[in-house]
């Protein structure tokens, strides 16, 4: 097939930044139905907003729907020289001039990653794109091209190029720049000796993988095309990434579930990356993977980088998983005021989604099933919309950071403040009812809660503001004593009905008056967890750094990952551990 010829368009990066676009790629075959018609996509609106895309999806069966933002889309129609003419061909000039750049492909099994990058007879892929336009431009610059294609399975690097090579090691050289050692690399100058080559490197992966009678990609495959212009030395690193799986639904079990959990876990350690890059922290985990050491030099900086998620149009739940990782890849985090705050679209995010797939990441299977049973369907959506709502108010709440006391104190209230506990819940209790708060409005009908969601933020904030507000207590029942409430709180210790033995009634309004009270108190110190700072968390009692950087880390993965005390096991807890922490950060409100 003949190279077309390459135009080079002018570059569409911020500095540092990671464009994320999405593919679809088209129903196959197999997958449309004898009488010709095909599955309704999973894609069920785009809308272009200045530069950037949201995407709808949408679950024909049960309607859910998600939407999310990214930088580009890609539809059926699309051929592959589009997305090289307007995301990667403008990156090419940078590598003559020594910057590194790398493009991925991203996306579960089957959902046209491999043929994306390396394309087919009919249509050219990314890598043979992006060779032909390297090796053009090296024509008029006299430089020297030379590729190496190794492959990461397992957390090690393997060469393809050199079948006896040891596995490759990545280290750092004097200038602290991440090295390959035992890559090896082949020099190049025209497209017949690169096909030549590459096609090697594909059999073999190929085979290595039918050993293990596999025939998807349980591994990312990286192409690197190094140039060497004089003194200057730039690479474009090509990645076919091993796609992504929910373990839940390929029910896969030994290797497999070892392999996919290493996989998603390198899959998510690069987000992490790629989420740092876009929101210019200043740490950014490059040490979390293999993979991301490896790219250490070829992402961030002055470097380009380009992920593109593939999709499978007839498959909701993967376009859901895939989306919201690339989604949140590419958030950036800007902390503006409440005006500003109310001009969000309604952005609903899969939060069991996303909890499952930094789950898989660290291989914490049993927390899965845990969270299978936690999480009915009927629950997930209008919890996901709500909390996102409740986290946006709640994150102005704590701008204000009070390091002295455990109640951080903002604009003239307290967010998990005791003193509105003990008294909205002393009034509900002798209705022996709840009070309302928040959180219970997050159970609301899912449609309601979807179509009014702009004008629930500000009712939200008003419900919240009168559970938090400061108001003196008015139940004789609870406005000293605390020993009930913490002999509640112990599941060990029997509640003895001491003082309140020869009232029995008044013993059953307490109790009920305390159980609601427990209820809620870890309601809002589940809530508190899910927004307060590092700094914030630290000051709770039993929560020193490292949990508050375990908490931290585990809410990258959706706003709002703590629904009840039990998912505190998901950073390494015990139940007993998690009961106890709770006890003393609720005993230290007191004290
Ligand atoms: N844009 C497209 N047009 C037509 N067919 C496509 C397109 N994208 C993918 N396909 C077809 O879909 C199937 C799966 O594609 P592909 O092998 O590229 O998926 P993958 O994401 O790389 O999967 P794996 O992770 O298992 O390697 C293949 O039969 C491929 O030919």
């Amino acid at each position: 097939m003949e190279t077309p010829m390459v135009k080079i368009q002018s570059d569409n990066f911020s500095s540092s930044h990671v464009r994320v676009s999405l593919r679809v790629r088209p129903f196959l075959p197999q997958e449309i139905e004898k009488d010709g018609s095909k599955p309704a996509s999973c894609i069920s609106r785009l809308d272009q907003v200045g530069k950037e895309v949201t995407v709808h999806l949408k679950d024909q069966t049960t309607s859910r729907n998600e939407c999310y933002k990214l930088d580009s889309f890609f539809g059926q129609e699309d051929r592959i020289n589009l997305i090289f003419q307007k995301e990667v061909s403008s990156v090419i000039p940078g590598i003559f001039h020594g910057h590194n750049a790398t493009v991925f492909a991203y996306g579960a099994t089957g959902s046209g990653k491999t043929y994306t990058m390396q394309g087919t007879e009919n249509e050219l892929g990314l890598i043979p794109l992006a060779m032909s336009a390297i090796l053009s431009l090296s024509k008029s610059m006299q430089s020297l091209v030379e590729i190496s294609y190794y492959e990461v399975y397992m957390d090690r690097c393997y060469d393809l190029l050199e079948p006896k090579a040891k596995e490759i090691m990545p280290l750092d050289d004097m200038n602290g720049r991440v090295q390959l050692k035992g890559l090896s690399s082949v020099p190049v100058s025209s497209m017949d000796e690169f096909y030549e080559i590459y096609s090697i490197g594909v059999q073999r992966r190929k085979v290595a993988h039918t050993g293990l009678n596999d025939v998807s990609s349980r591994s990312h495959a990286v192409l690197v095309i190094a140039v060497r212009n004089g003194g200057v030395n730039g690479k474009l690193n090509l990645i076919d990434l091993a796609g992504n799986e929910d373990n839940k639904r390929t029910c896969n079990k030994r290797i497999r579930l070892q392999e996919s959990a290493k996989i998603n876990q390198s899959l998510f350690a690069l987000s992490n990356v790629i989420y740092a890059l876009n929101n210019n922290e200043p740490r950014i985990p490059f040490r979390e993977s293999k993979l991301t050491r490896i790219l250490q030099d070829s992402l961030g900086g002055d470097s380009r980088a380009f992920m593109i998620a593939c999709l499978n149009p007839g498959s909701y739940q993967e376009a859901v998983h895939t989306v919201s990782l690339a989604a949140r890849s590419r958030q950036i985090v800007n902390y503006f005021g409440s005006e500003r705050r109310k001009e969000i679209p309604n952005e609903t995010v899969d939060m069991e989604a996303k909890l499952r797939a930094w789950l898989e990441s660290k291989g914490k299977t049993k927390s899965i099933q845990r969270m299978n049973g936690l999480c009915s369907p009927v629950r997930r959506t209008p919890t996901s919309l709500c909390y996102s709502k409740n986290l946006v108010f709640s994150r102005t709440s704590i701008k204000a950071k009070n390091a002295e006391s455990l109640s951080v104190t903002t604009k003239g209230r307290k967010l998990f403040d005791s003193e509105a506990f003990i008294s909205s819940y002393a009034k509900a209790a002798n209705k022996n009812q709840k009070p309302e708060t928040c959180i219970d409005r997050k159970m609301e009908d899912q449609t309601k809660c979807s179509d009014k969601m702009s004008e629930r933020t500000q009712e939200l904030d008003n419900s919240h503001q009168n559970v938090l507000s400061p108001i003196k207590p008015t139940s004789n029942e609870l406005s000293d004593d605390n020993s009930t409430f913490f002999s509640v709180l112990d599941s060990k210790i029997p509640i003895t009905p001491f003082s309140l033995a020869s009232q029995s009634s008044k013993f059953e309004t307490s109790s009920i008056l305390l159980d609601k009270f427990k209820e809620s108190l870890e309601e809002e110190y589940i809530s508190f967890l899910n927004v307060a700072s590092k700094e914030e968390l630290m000051l709770l009692k039993g929560i020193g750094q490292k949990r508050a950087e375990s908490i931290l880390e585990l809410r990258k993965s959706s706003p709002r990952p703590l629904k009840s005390l039990s998912d505190l096991e998901k950073i390494g807890l015990s139940t007993k551990q998690v009961q106890e922490l709770f006890k003393r950060g609720a005993r230290g409100i007191f004290t």
